[in-house]
């Protein structure tokens, strides 16, 4: 494609076509920026597009693909790439946010484990970081944050799926996004995506203990699905990670909520067991769509409060 109006959204796509889908879209809108926050274990860059009008402003956090095998979230986040630019100027709600707030959005944020998916292994899920002393390969991203880090709701087995890592932030992908946190140091929203499950998980995955903003966020959540289900009738559970699906410990959201960013999300998309990872093309724009909704309702909410 020589433009993102003529890409392809209805379908998957490797690595080198996502990559050339952001440089079009830098090249295309003055609003949009690549950042390399750094590189992947086998050397891939960790690119994060900035969509931005004015300076200085918070900012709002959204990843895809951080699971690598769940790719209707990475071209989910292609999608949400081109809505933003399309609806900036256009929808008043988008615009008021771009108006206010930057967007950073990580459509690849496990390559090594995604080249992985299409050469190798389709259902490949961690990092591609050998393990010492182990035939086992790779750390689960999702299980290397320094909160609650090498907790019960992690293994300390290199050939666990759920493999916490040797330390917390072990792995270059966690690490360079955990530097960004910390340098940006105004983010007022992380939305976490994966698939699949259709449930919308806030903090915490370690522990009972509530959040302390439980309440709020709650109700949130419930506001997001609701908009969410309003356009395919697509249904989400919703509540902290470990009432609604199981303890967790080392994940993302914990760690981002313990940096003072309360609006900390977790999104498992569509569907519920039937395609699983596996999920039909045809199922990538209405699942885009629906989530759209529910992103739009959280980062409107953010800007309101
Ligand atoms: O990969 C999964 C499929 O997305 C399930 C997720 C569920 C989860 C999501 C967010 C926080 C803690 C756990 C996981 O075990 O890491
Ligand atoms: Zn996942």
């Amino acid at each position: 494609p020589r433009s993102t109006d003529d890409f392809v959204y209805t379908t998957y796509h490797d690595l080198n076509s996502i990559y050339s889908f952001m440089d079009m879209l830098v090249a295309e809108n003055s609003m949009v920026s690549k950042i390399v926050i750094g590189q992947s274990y086998e050397s891939r860059p960790l690119n994060v597009l900035k969509f931005s009008t004015g300076a200085n402003r918070p900012g709002l956090w959204i990843d895809t693909g951080i699971h690598s095998r769940e790719w209707v979230t990475q071209a989910s986040g292609i999608w949400f790439a081109k809505k933003i630019v399309t609806d900036y100027g256009r929808d008043p709600a988008l615009t008021d946010i771009l108006n206010k707030y930057d967007i950073f959005l990580e459509i690849v944020t496990n390559p090594d484990g995604f080249a992985y998916t299409h050469s190798s292994d389709r259902m490949w899920r961690k990092t591609r970081k050998p393990n010492p002393g182990s035939s086992c390969v790779g750390v689960d991203p999702n299980r290397n944050w320094n909160t609650g880090f090498g907790g019960p709701g992690a293994s300390s087995n290199p050939c666990s799926q759920t493999y916490h890592g040797p330390s917390a932030h072990s792995e270059p992908e966690i690490k360079a996004i955990v530097d960004f946190v910390k340098s940006h140091g105004n983010l007022k929203a992380f939305l976490s995506i994966h698939s699949y499950s259709q449930m919308l998980l806030y903090p915490h995955g370690y522990t009972a203990t509530p959040a302390k903003d439980q309440t709020e966020l709650h109700e949130l959540a419930r506001k997001a699905i609701t908009e969410l289900k309003s356009l395919y009738s697509t249904a989400y559970t919703f509540g902290s990670i470990i009432t609604t699906i199981y303890q967790a410990d080392g994940v993302t959201i914990d760690w981002t909520y313990d940096q003072g960013i309360k609006y900390s999300y977790t999104f498992e998309l569509r569907d519920t067991g039937r395609y699983g990872f596996i999920l039909p093309a045809n199922q990538i724009i209405p699942t885009a769509e629906e989530t759209w909704l529910a992103l739009m309702v959280i980062m409107e909410h953010t800007k309101n409060n």
